[in-house]
């Protein structure tokens, strides 16, 4: 199987603060990949490294063989936050419409079909103002933004934050519609039991470090245990090997 991702000797720093100590992970091109950690963990930081929005780490980081940040970006589709959009236009009018079209203008990997097939589905409609959507509707159009790009990695960054159990259902259900076989979903997420159901591996950061890198069936094959309870083990340092 070929690698998606392959970072070797990662060390990041912020203030001075070690925040990535020596990370080294390989993952399998086609999966459904959960990044779990408690918070602060570095889950967030590490996904940026991926993309390569942060400066100054050290170590090597490639995506689909591609070890150049700029043009790692073009490997990567990740969320992020509407927040700054209606900022940038430089209006509070901005529109649905105006995200697409940006992301159609910056992005030659956008597929305006797959958009429009999730966004019918997740009932997200071009007319309305940014400012009026809800969380659960923004979310929704974070994630039909980031898959509607054709890329071999995305990266979904706490997709279901602050999202009622409904939206939460249909934003896994779209996970699972219109993720590509020949493509890897990096997901972090604390509702760690519902988005097991996704997981073909579960890759834990605690310390500063990947503690561990498992597929799903092996933990519940070795520990008899779901996901979120092998979580809480690792994290309480009750994971007993023998
Ligand atoms: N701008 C910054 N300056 C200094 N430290 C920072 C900065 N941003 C993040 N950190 C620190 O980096 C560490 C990792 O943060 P990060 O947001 O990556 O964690 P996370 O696992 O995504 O957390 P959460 O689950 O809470 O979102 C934390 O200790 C945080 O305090």
């Amino acid at each position: 199987m070929s690698k998606v991702l392959e970072i070797n000797k990662l060390n990041y720093k912020k203030n001075n603060k070690l925040i990535l100590n020596d990370i080294n992970l390989s993952l399998d091109n086609g999966k459904i990949i959960g990044l779990l950690g408690a918070n602060g963990a570095g889950k967030t930081t590490l996904m940026r490294l991926i993309t390569g929005v942060n400066a100054k780490s050290s170590g090597q980081i490639s995506v689909a063989g591609v070890e150049n940040k700029a043009a790692r970006k073009s490997c990567v589709s990740a969320t992020y936050s509407l927040d700054g959009f209606s900022k940038s236009f430089g209006e509070k009018n901005a529109k649905v419409r105006d995200v697409l079209k940006f992301y159609i203008d910056i992005y030659p990997d956008f597929s305006f079909e797959k958009y429009q097939e999730m966004a019918k589905y997740l009932e997200i409609s071009c007319d309305d103002k940014l400012v009026d959507l809800s969380t659960g509707t923004k979310e929704k159009l974070v994630i039909a933004l980031t898959l509607a790009r054709q890329v071999p990695l995305y990266l979904l960054d706490e997709p279901l934050n602050g999202v009622d159990i409904m939206a939460r259902k249909k934003i896994i259900k779209s996970i699972i519609q219109w993720k590509g076989d020949d493509s890897t979903i990096i997901i972090s997420s604390h509702y760690v039991k519902e988005i097991s159901s996704l997981l073909d591996d579960v890759v834990i950061l605690k310390d500063q470090k990947v503690y561990q890198v498992s597929p799903v069936e092996e933990i519940q094959s070795k520990y008899h245990l779901g996901i979120e309870e092998y979580y809480e083990k690792v994290y309480e340092g009750g994971l007993n090997d023998e």
